[in-house]
Formats: C-alpha cells, structure tokens, sequence
C-alpha cells in the first residue's frame, strides 16, 4: 500500500524505519515530509527508493495511508490545512498523544478515516507496541489496512478510545522508564565495583530475558519472581530495599503523572 509520513522526527522515523525493516511497505511505495531536510536524507540513504514529498498536501496526494507524526499541538493545524479545497483524505494515522479522534475529525472533510494510534520507539527494531482505536468513518477493509502496516513494527492491540491516556502511560513513555531503570541498575553495578560496559550489558540482558521469559511461560510475574527469591537468601534482601524506597509506589505515580499530563495536554 502506498504510505506516507509526516514528521519523520524520534517516533515517526522509529515507525517507518520498523515498517521499511519489516517489509510492511516497500520503499518505493513509500512518500515522506519532514521540515528537516535531514531526516529525510538520512532515511533515503537507509532505504533508497524511499520518495520526499514536496510538501505536506504533495505527500497526502501520493498515498492511500499517511501517517501523521508531529508533535500534538501541531496535528490538528496540519488536518485543517490538509483539507483545504475539500480535498479527499487518505486513510490518516494519527500517533500524537492526547490528540482526540473527535478534535482530529472535526478539523476534517466529512467521512476522513481517521485511526489514533499509540506506537512506541522499539517499533524501529520490530519490537513496538502499538495501540490504536479507528474514528467513526473507518471501513473493516481501513482498519485491516492500518493493522497490516503497524504490525510489521510489533504487537498490534485495539483499545477504546477512553483508555489512550493510560495506554500511553504505559508503553508509549514505557521504553523511557525501562531505559531509566536500566541505567540506574547498571550504576549499582558501577558503584559494586563493575566495569560500566559489563554492568549494562548484565542489566539490559537481564531485563530482555525476563520480558521474553515472562512472554514464553505465561505465568504471573509474581510466580516468576518467585523463582528467583531464595529465602533468607539475597534476592529477598534486595526486594525488601527497593520497597522501602517506594519502588511499586513510584511506578504507580510515574504512570498517574503521564496520564495527567496527557489529560491537560487534551484540547490545548
Ligand atoms: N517519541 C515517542 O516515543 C512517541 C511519540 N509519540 C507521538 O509522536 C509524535 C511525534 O513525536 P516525536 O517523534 O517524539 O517528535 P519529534 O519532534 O521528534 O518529530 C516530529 C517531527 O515532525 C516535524 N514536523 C512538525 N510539523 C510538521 C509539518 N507540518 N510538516 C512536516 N514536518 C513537521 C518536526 O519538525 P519541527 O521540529 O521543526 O516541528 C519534527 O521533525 C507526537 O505527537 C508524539 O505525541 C507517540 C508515541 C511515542
Ligand atoms: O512524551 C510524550 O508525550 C510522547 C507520547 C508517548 C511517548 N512520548
């Protein structure tokens, strides 16, 4: 399917990379606009065949599905001046937070399909979650469409529209608090005398071995958790610290924060 992007920044180039990578579109069916010439260099050098649109209205000529990846305050500007002369809308996938799928319509022809999407960064090595909920004009045939494209980048899950907020507390920000925990793991094993490189490398594989092992049981984390804790041995010892510094607590607020956040951003 011929697929456009509009903001080929942090996530959109994470996205469409994951989509190139995972043959999901081929190059040559593919049409890109960024403001920054460089970042669409930059992708056409990765996967030549890739075009640049001329401009945002060029890019929405050229392809059946075109995704919009610009910062929030940003989308509903870019809807309006997309639909300028009444012109007839490809498929458009929307990946901002806190952009609602009735302030995006509003600013659209009647009858744009419009699909809200929440990816996050690890889509660019095939790895993504990715939630999103089709608008009120959406066809079955659209939305098989849309779940074609995005699952070449991860795991595909549709999600009531009310729940956005809390799924982008989640796996959206989500890979920033994996990244923060493995960094500040990996200084423990700094501070314990490690070298930095073994210390990471000790905690990043850790951390992909439980998600995997986690994904590959089915069991509760708890259970496997367990599995681990020896009594009176050290594991045990290191759960009653983290708790003592609030460590569940704190995910907890990190997430409430997020979708507070998400909820003041609504309409703005
Ligand atoms: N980063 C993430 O992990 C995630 C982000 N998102 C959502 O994805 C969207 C993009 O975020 P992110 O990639 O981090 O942001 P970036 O700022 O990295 O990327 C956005 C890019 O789009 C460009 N841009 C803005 N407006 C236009 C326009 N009208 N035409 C062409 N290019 C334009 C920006 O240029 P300029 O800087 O000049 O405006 C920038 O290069 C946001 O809405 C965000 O909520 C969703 C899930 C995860
Ligand atoms: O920080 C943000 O607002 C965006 C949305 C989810 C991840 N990044």
């Amino acid at each position: 399917m011929k697929t456009g992007i509009i903001g080929l920044g942090k996530m959109g180039g994470a996205l469409l990379r994951g989509m190139l990578k995972s043959g999901a579109v081929a190059p040559q069916d593919v049409w890109v606009y960024d403001h920054h010439k460089e970042n669409m260099a930059a992708l056409q050098a990765e996967h030549p065949g890739v075009h640049e649109a001329e401009s945002e209205e060029a890019a929405a000529d050229a392809v059946e599905a075109l995704v919009l990846a610009v910062k929030p305050h940003a989308v509903l500007p870019l809807i309006s001046a997309l639909s300028e002369g009444d012109r007839e809308l490809p498929l458009l996938i929307s990946i901002a937070a806190a952009v609602t799928l009735d302030e995006m319509e509003e600013r659209a022809c009647d009858g744009t399909r419009i699909v809200r999407a929440m990816p996050n960064t690890p889509c660019m090595v095939l790895s993504g979650v990715i939630a999103y909920s089709p608008g009120t004009a959406v066809t079955d045939e659209d939305e098989e469409a849309a779940r074609r494209l995005l699952s070449g980048c991860g795991s595909v899950f549709k999600v009531e529209e009310s729940r956005m907020n809390a799924v982008s507390a989640i796996s959206g920000c989500g890979p920033a608090y994996m990244f923060t925990a493995l960094d500040a793991l990996s200084d423990a094993g700094v501070a314990m005398g490690l070298p930095r490189k073994t210390a990471l490398e000790l905690a990043a594989g850790t951390m992909l071995g439980s998600a995997l092992m986690l994904e590959q049981t089915g069991e509760h984390p708890m259970a496997l958790r367990d599995a681990v804790t020896s009594p009176g041995g050290t594991t045990i010892a290191a759960l009653n610290a983290l708790d003592e510094c609030g460590f569940r607590n704190a995910w907890i607020q990190a997430v409430k924060s997020a979708v507070r956040r998400a909820e003041e951003m609504e309409g703005n």
